[in-house]
């Protein structure tokens, strides 16, 4: 379609203070920071009184994130909307409760065992392929964020809990939209009451926590109890949390521990990988020449579950399209922390209390880390590429609590993206843009139609079929 282009998210000419920032943070966070932003080494905001410091030096935010991790807390909005669905696991314990519980559960997120999980990606993405056959067929409009959200739920809850996925698939899928589009975005009383006073949604985000965390319990005592055996038998992510053990103390998780990793890795993996999928979705619809490049990598690879590991390995232009999209749209686009005692972060001063935010969203589009910022240039990431500036490229965060599921988030949305633009071209069906609004992941402001045009052969089976 002509006339689309690539389209910046508007930045605002002056900071914000006072409700203006409070609400920005509650309906768009991008609104909060000003051209500045993007070209000063830090910014400092305030709202109900106490300072915002904004870090973009690279030695400031390796002093909050490594070297002093430990003096800063998670922000009390992010416990206030996560509690409730992730309990006690790993995105929100603090000390050594944290430290025991990231040991034990590395191995099952390190590439050794990449090829048990990316075989759930595999035979997911084929089911994917089939599912879109008859729209792209008849060019039907799609509407590819709709899509990106069911295949998340669907990728992660089959590679977390092959066998179960059936009995409890759809009521995951009721219970994560509703979290998703309700319950798990910030109020105004959310952001404004202390965290000790139970806001209004605080009270339904309850009811939802008995639902959802009964669901839970009712999978992992159902594999508890079974053996698995024989084909039906395969491993998946569940396996591997409840056989992993702590290497220094040989210790496991509890039942109840083990509960709350489940929970957390599907809250923690579902909006952010959907967010992912999407823009990079749309940035190649925006760029059809890196689709034929995608399709012509992926053209001779085995894209089956048997390979699915390997093929991962051998997506390198693929990885670096997602990159890139990761860097313009970073699904965690602000990492926020409270100060607990005085720290000096950079040229910054750290009072304690005072609220840190280090913005993927801002340092990839910092001034001073990149060349040409706003461009979409894969050729970045590509082997042999100059490496980013230190602390400049954070999508996954950084230092001890960086992303566990990086590896997991990235492999599966590489095979999908491989498998989908290999089968059809993706286009754009409106010129209308899609612009970043970022709360609690950054999404786009509307759902988008997209076209899918099957390729070659594919287009012919598919043709036939839906005549
Ligand atoms: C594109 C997708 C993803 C992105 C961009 C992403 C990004 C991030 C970021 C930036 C952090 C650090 C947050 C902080 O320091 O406050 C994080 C932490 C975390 N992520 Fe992801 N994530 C993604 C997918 C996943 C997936 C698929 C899983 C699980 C299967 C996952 C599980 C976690 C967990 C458990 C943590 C907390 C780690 C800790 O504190 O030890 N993430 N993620």
């Amino acid at each position: 379609m002509s006339g689309l282009r690539f389209v910046p998210p508007p930045i605002p000419e002056r900071p914000l203070a006072g409700f203006a920032l409070l609400d920005a943070l509650r309906t768009n966070v991008l609104r909060m920071w000003p051209r500045e932003a993007y070209e000063a080494p830090a910014l400092t905001q305030a709202a109900l009184g106490r300072p915002i410091l904004l870090l973009n030096e690279p030695e400031a935010v390796r002093r909050v994130l490594v070297e002093n991790e430990d003096n800063y807390t998670r922000s009390p909005l992010r416990i206030r909307i996560l509690r409730p669905v992730v309990r006690n696991g790993l995105l929100l314990a603090e000390g050594e409760a944290w430290r025991h519980a990231r040991r034990i559960a590395a191995p099952a997120f390190s590439p050794r065992a990449l090829p048990i999980l990316a075989r759930h990606f595999a035979l997911g993405a084929q089911e994917i392929i089939a599912s879109l056959e008859a729209d792209a067929a008849r060019g039907a409009p799609v509407d590819l964020l709709d899509l990106a959200r069911r295949w998340s739920i669907a990728l992660s809850g089959k590679s977390m809990f092959s066998l179960e996925m059936s009995d409890f698939g759809p009521r995951m899928h009721a219970l994560m939209t509703r979290y998703i589009e309700h319950l798990g975005r910030p109020f105004l009383l959310d952001v404004l009451l202390p965290l000790r006073i139970a806001s209004p949604r605080d009270l339904m985000r309850r009811r939802l926590e008995k639902d959802w965390i009964g669901m839970l319990d009712e999978v992992v005592e159902r594999r508890l109890r079974t053996k698995r055996t024989g084909a039906g038998g395969e491993r998946d992510l569940l396996d591997l949390l409840r056989e992993a053990r702590d290497p220094e103390s040989g210790a496991e998780f509890s039942r109840e521990q083990l509960r709350d990793q489940v929970a957390t890795m599907l809250v923690a993996g579902q909006e952010t990988t959907t967010s992912g999928l999407f823009w990079t979705i749309y940035l190649l619809a925006l760029h059809p020449a890196l689709q034929e490049r995608i399709a012509e990598e992926a053209a001779g690879l085995d894209l089956g579950p048997d390979n699915a590991a390997q093929a991962f390995q051998q997506l390198a232009f693929t990885r670096a399209v997602f990159s890139e999209s990761l860097r313009l749209y970073p699904p965690v686009f602000m990492i926020v922390r409270e100060a607990k005692a005085e720290d000096q972060a950079g040229s910054t001063r750290i009072a304690p209390g005072a609220t840190v935010m280090i913005a993927p969203w801002v340092l990839h589009r910092h001034r001073h880390h990149w060349q040409e910022p706003e461009a979409f240039d894969p050729a970045r990431f590509l082997p042999g590429a100059p490496r980013p500036q230190p602390m400049s490229y954070l999508p996954f965060g950084m230092g001890p609590r960086v992303c566990i599921g990086a590896l997991f988030a990235t492999a599966l949305s590489a095979l999908l993206i491989a498998s989908i633009v290999r089968r059809f071209r993706i286009a754009l069906a409106s010129t209308r843009p899609a612009l970043p609004v970022c709360v609690a992941t950054c999404r786009p402001d509307h759902a988008p139609a997209f076209r899918l045009q099957p390729r070659g052969a594919a287009a012919t089976a598919a043709r036939q079929a839906a005549a």
